[in-house]
C-alpha cells in the first residue's frame, strides 16, 4: 500500500468526447436506463444476460447516490448504460423513505424507464404504488414481465392490459430472464431507442467499471468519515486504473479531486499521515468488495470549478445532469 501526492505517474481520465474513437461505427448511441424491479424480480439474472459476467459483484450496493451505475451492455453501435434507483421499493426505515424521492430522481434523469415485474407475482402491495407513480412519469416507458416459463400465457396477457391501462408503457417485453427467451429483442429495443451521441465510456473499461466506481465511493467515504467539516462535498474520487495482476491482486490508481490547494494539504495531513489512513481503510474494503488483495496508490489533484462540470457527473454515470 501507499499514498502518493504525485501527478506525473497517472493516466488521464478519459473523456466522453474521446470516447467516439476512430473504428468505432458511425451513428454511436448511447444512454442511460433505469431498471426498476422488486427484489427478486429477477434484475440481477437479467443484467446478467443483456450485459455478461462480472457484474455480480455489484450486488454490493453502495446507497449514497441516486442511481447507481449496474453495468454496461454494447449492442451494435449502441452503448446501453443500465442504472439501479434503490429504494424505490419497499422503504421500510424511515431513511429509506426519506430517499425514496432521491431514489425516483435517478428514474426521471434516465434515457428509458424500464419496470421488470415477476409476472407469476402480478401486480402486488409492492408494485401498485410504483404504477401510480410511473404514471406521472413524463419519460420513455417500458415494462417487462419476467419468468414467463413459470406463467401462462392468458395470466400474462392479463397481467400487460392491466400494468397498461394504468401507465400506457411505450413497450411490452414478455421474457425470462432465466433462459433467454425474449432477452435479444429487448436488448434491439434498447439499442434503437436511446439518442444517438458518442458513447460515454471506452470499450475497454467496461468490464470492470462497475468495480471502479464502487471502489471509487468506498474511498471517497472514507474521505468524508475523517474529513467532512474540512472537504466541501462537492470533492470526489475517481479510480483511474484497475489492473489485474497474474497474482491474482489488483492495482488500483484513484485520483481524489478537490477545489483548493488549501485542501489539498488537508488531505495530505501532516506528513501524508492523513491520506495514509483515508488509503488504508479503502484499501480493506475494496479487497473484501473485490474479494482479491489490493494494491491501493492514491493521488490528490486540485480542479477548480470540479463542482460546476455537468460532463463529469455524466462521465461517472452517477448523477444525472439536469
Ligand atoms: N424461472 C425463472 N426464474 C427466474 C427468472 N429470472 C430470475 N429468476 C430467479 O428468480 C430469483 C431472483 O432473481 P434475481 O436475479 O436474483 O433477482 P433480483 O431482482 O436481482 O433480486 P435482488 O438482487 O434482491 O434485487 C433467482 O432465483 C433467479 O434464478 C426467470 O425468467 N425464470
Amino acid at each position: 500500500m501507499s499514498a502518493n501526492e504525485s501527478e506525473n505517474e497517472i493516466e488521464t481520465p478519459v473523456t466522453s468526447s474521446q470516447t467516439a474513437e476512430p473504428g468505432a461505427p458511425a451513428e454511436t448511441r448511447a444512454g442511460f436506463v433505469a431498471l426498476i424491479g422488486a427484489p427478486n424480480a429477477g434484475k440481477s439474472t437479467l443484467l446478467n444476460r443483456l450485459v455478461g459476467a462480472k457484474l455480480s459483484i455489484v450486488t454490493h450496493k453502495v446507497q449514497t447516490t441516486r442511481a447507481i451505475m449496474r453495468g454496461v451492455a454494447m449492442h451494435e453501435a449502441s452503448q446501453i448504460i443500465f442504472v439501479d434507483t434503490p429504494g424505490i421499493f419497499a422503504p421500510k426505515r424511515r431513511l429509506d423513505r426519506a430517499m425514496v424521492d432521491t431514489a425516483w430522481g435517478g428514474a426521471e434523469g434516465a434515457d428509458i424507464v424500464a419496470l421488470l415485474i415477476d409476472a407469476r407475482k402480478g401486480i402486488d402491495d409492492e408494485i401498485a404504488p410504483i404504477l401510480k407513480r410511473l404514471a406521472e412519469l413524463k419519460r420513455h416507458k417500458v415494462l417487462i414481465l419476467n419468468k414467463i416459463d413459470l406463467t401462462k400465457r392468458e395470466e400474462l396477457l392479463a397481467l400487460a392490459s392491466r400494468a397498461n391501462a394504468e401507465v400506457g408503457f411505450d413497450r411490452t417485453f414478455m421474457i425470462s430472464a432465466l433462459d433467454g427467451d425474449g432477452a435479444d429483442d429487448l436488448l434491439n429495443y434498447f439499442a434503437q431507442e436511446l439518442p444517438t451521441g458518442p458513447w460515454l465510456y471506452p470499450e475497454d473499461q467496461i468490464s470492470d467499471l462497475p468495480l471502479r466506481m464502487i471502489a471509487a465511493e468506498i474511498t471517497r467515504e472514507k474521505l468524508f468519515l475523517r474529513l467532512h467539516q474540512e472537504i466541501p462535498y462537492a470533492s470526489t474520487v475517481e479510480t483511474t486504473q484497475w489492473k489485474e495482476l497474474k497474482d491474482g491482486s489488483a492495482r488500483v490508481e484513484q485520483t481524489v479531486y478537490v477545489e483548493r490547494e488549501s485542501q489539498k494539504k488537508i488531505v495530505l495531513g501532516k506528513g501524508g499521515q492523513t491520506i495514509k489512513a483515508i488509503s488504508q481503510g479503502a484499501r480493506q474494503d475494496i479487497a473484501a468488495m473485490a474479494e482479491r488483495p489490493i494494491h491501493l496508490f492514491l493521488f490528490v489533484k486540485v480542479r477548480e470549478n470540479w463542482g460546476n462540470d455537468p460532463e463529469r457527473y455524466r462521465e461517472m454515470g452517477l448523477e444525472f445532469p439536469r
